[in-house]
């Protein structure tokens, strides 16, 4: 089995020209301010909480989800990066997918409300792999899930508790999600499917 290049970014491909906006710049950020609130809510404050993004666009959707929480609240939320590529299941189907380095909080994960933040949920892979390089980290009080778009067709038994979004998709079209301090934008596209 190749070996994930730790240094290469994932090549990304680029979005067909006939792909439809589902989620403007604005709307992403409405969604996320409501994600904010719904964690505050369901947490009772931000005691205890940790965020946690996964690569690549996970991450700064964690960020933004951090600095939301602060700004509701006035105080900072702990966020990190976890990295999946190595728990995947289909690694050695896509042996060339890049490995990140996870980043904890100094905090640590024992004990605490660890939010996975991800920006697409489609058949739960990335999550249940997510949920292994968890174990190995620690042992959080309870884990949950943050995504900015819920497309459906699961192939495990997960789900969000936290959704910008929820996209019908059959299983030919696929979203894109382009945010700022990645792409330069902040869009939510869909492309492919009958008819279009
Ligand atoms: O529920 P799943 O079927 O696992 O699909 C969802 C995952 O797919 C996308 O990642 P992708 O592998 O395209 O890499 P990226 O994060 O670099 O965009 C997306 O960011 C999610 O992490
Ligand atoms: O449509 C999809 C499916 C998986 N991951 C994505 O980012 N988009």
């Amino acid at each position: 089995m190749t070996c994930p290049d730790l240094n290469t970014p994932a090549p990304h491909p680029t979005i067909p020209e006939d792909a439809r906006d589902v989620l403007s710049s604005d709307d992403i950020a409405r969604a996320l301010r409501r994600i904010g609130h719904e964690i505050l809510e369901r947490n009772k404050g931000a005691a205890d909480l940790v965020l946690l993004g996964i690569p690549s666009r996970g991450v700064p959707l964690a960020q933004r989800l951090g600095a939301a929480i602060e700004a509701v609240e006035g105080v900072a939320v702990p966020v990190g990066e976890l990295d999946v590529t190595l728990h995947r299941d289909d690694l050695r189907r896509q042996p060339t997918r890049a490995a990140h380095r996870s980043r904890i909080p100094e905090t640590g994960i024992d004990d605490k409300v660890v939010v996975l933040v991800d920006d697409v949920l489609y058949s739960g892979r990335t999550i249940r792999a997510a949920l292994d390089a968890l174990s190995e980290l620690g042992r959080p009080r309870a884990v949950r899930l943050a995504v900015l778009v819920d497309r459906g067709h699961r192939e495990l038994p997960i789900r969000a508790d936290h959704v910008g979004k929820n996209l019908p998709t059959s299983r030919d079209e696929r979203v894109h999600v382009r945010l700022s301090e990645l792409d330069g934008l902040d869009v939510v596209r869909i492309s492919g499917g009958e008819g279009r």
